[in-house]
């Protein structure tokens, strides 16, 4: 049975080099991918991993039909045993249901990847779709981890080290952003709720306010 598959989790867990896996794995025995993508940090039409891997993909434009699309494609001749879209929490909810129409009308598999919430631990739009529509969520393996060494759940905005919750939802960037721009940290629960990111910790652990009194 064809499926819609979300591979879910933190920034930095590992989804863009699955979805490369997946690519690979499959393309190696003959098979023929429809990538898709959106925002990706290498720039427009790319899939990239922080291994180092990169692919060629088709850059999601706003309103772009998906199911449309890849019909247009099948009706020129092309053909498409499997759908990878990646950065899946971009796009719109309407398009998550094109994806979900490729599967069953046209008994296509589509994997997806995405982080579920933003900064604020709200869900995405088209990350909440994935959730009500997809045959299987999978949550990946690779734990990614919170500077207190707790598995990492959330994904915090830092400015200069320090967690941001105002700002437009989306925001392209990375995690280990040099002091002072917008850049990504994962956190544990207990972390995202205190906005204690680990440059935050480092400064309180080393405040005169906790050292340790001299018995002198
Ligand atoms: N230098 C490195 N050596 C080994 N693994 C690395 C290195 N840099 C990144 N990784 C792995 O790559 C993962 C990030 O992969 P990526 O596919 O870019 O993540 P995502 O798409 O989920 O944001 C990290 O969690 C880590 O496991
Ligand atoms: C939390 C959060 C993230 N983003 C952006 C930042 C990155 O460009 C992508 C996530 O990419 P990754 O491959 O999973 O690391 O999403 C955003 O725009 N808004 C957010 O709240």
């Amino acid at each position: 049975m064809p499926e819609l598959v979300f591979f879910s989790g933190t920034m930095d867990c590992g989804k863009s080099t699955l979805a490369l896996q997946i690519e690979h794995n499959r393309s190696a025995r003959g098979l023929a991918g429809m990538i898709f993508t959106r925002n990706d940090r290498a720039g427009a039409g790319k899939l990239s991993s922080r291994l180092g891997l990169v692919t060629d993909a088709v850059e999601v434009a706003d309103a772009q039909d998906l199911y449309v699309y890849i019909v247009d494609h099948l009706s020129q001749g092309g053909r498409i045993d499997y759908v990878i879209a990646d950065e899946a929490q971009f796009l719109a909810p309407v398009q998550i249901d094109q994806l979900a129409r490729v599967v069953d009308d046209l008994g296509v598999d589509v994997f997806a990847f995405g982080i579920t919430t933003d900064f604020r631990s709200k869900l995405f739009p088209g990350s909440q779709r994935l959730v009500e529509l997809a045959d299987r969520v999978e949550v990946l393996q690779v734990e990614a981890l919170c500077w207190c060494g707790a598995r990492a759940t959330h994904n915090a905005r830092t400015v200069g080290g320090e967690m941001v919750v105002e700002g437009a939802q989306v925001v392209v960037g990375d995690v280990n952003q040099a002091a002072g721009e917008v850049g990504y940290e994962v956190l544990c629960r207990r972390h995202h709720r205190r906005r204690m990111t680990a440059a935050t910790a480092r400064a309180a652990a080393l405040s005169p306010d906790v050292l340790p009194v001299s018995s002198s």
